[in-house]
């Protein structure tokens, strides 16, 4: 995965397995690995945080060794996200997104994922202002703006959620900037025009005919994107 301090960050394209058929879960990540996937995007959810309820780090205890070598990102949509940090570690999670509405130290948070030898991803659900994460930009990796509320996959993309990733891309331009919620072939250009670089799809691409064409649809228009961003420097 691409390091937060270096030139504009490449695309990364990550499905979001969330409604995958979750009864052969390995089978359907190597499928989407197989299908061009650059990382896996895994939703946690709670039942508090967020009104539903996925599953936690026994499932990627038991996912990492049949994945050896795929990057895991962690979409923590929890009411405690401290709690889970070393066993989503021990697991063998790369990365670790918490939402900035479910913390009172978002920072200390940061330290506590950076310590465990984990990427650390903050994320922002479409009500909350991005300029709360500047005071701490440098404790984190990746920055996810939720273009859904979240909770469930299938839902229509926020498109006013672009100007805080135009705002990210302008003031960090080695941020890596991920969108969540709603990403697909119609709404991909917008995405990649404000800046994004790290991309989610869940319904777009598990429930495609041919989710190998997506991911490179979705590929394409972030790598124009990016090359028309550095001619325009
Ligand atoms: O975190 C979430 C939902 O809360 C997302 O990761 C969704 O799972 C993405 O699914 P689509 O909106 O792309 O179908
Ligand atoms: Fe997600």
């Amino acid at each position: 995965m691409s390091g937060h301090h270096q030139s504009h960050p490449s695309c990364k394209i990550g499905p979001s397995i969330l409604c995958a058929d979750l009864s052969c879960l390995a089978d359907e990540c190597s499928k989407l690995m197989t299908a061009g996937a650059d990382y896996l995007h895994l939703d946690v959810m709670d039942g508090h945080f967020v009104p539903n309820l996925t599953f936690g780090h026994p499932i990627v205890k038991c996912l990492r060794p049949k994945l050896p070598n795929v990057y895991f990102d962690m979409h923590m949509m929890v009411q405690n996200p401290e709690a889970w940090v070393e066993s989503m570690a021990d697991a063998g999670a790369n990365q670790y997104t918490f939402h900035v509405e479910a913390t009172n130290d978002a920072p200390a948070l940061c330290r506590k994922i950076q310590e465990a030898g984990m990427r650390v991803g903050v994320a922002l659900k479409p009500g909350t202002p991005v300029d709360i994460i500047v005071p701490y930009s440098e404790l984190f990796d990746v920055a996810l703006i939720m273009t859904v509320e979240p909770g469930f996959g299938g839902q229509r993309f926020m498109d006013d959620m672009m100007s805080k990733v135009q705002f990210l891309r302008t003031n960090f331009p080695h941020l890596d900037i991920e969108v969540d919620g709603g990403v697909g072939p119609s709404t991909i250009d917008q995405c990649a025009e404000a800046g994004a670089n790290m991309i989610v799809s869940g319904t777009a691409i598990t429930g495609a005919a041919d989710p190998a064409q997506v991911i490179s649809r979705l590929r394409s228009s972030v790598e124009n994107a990016i090359q028309k961003s550095q001619v325009e420097r």
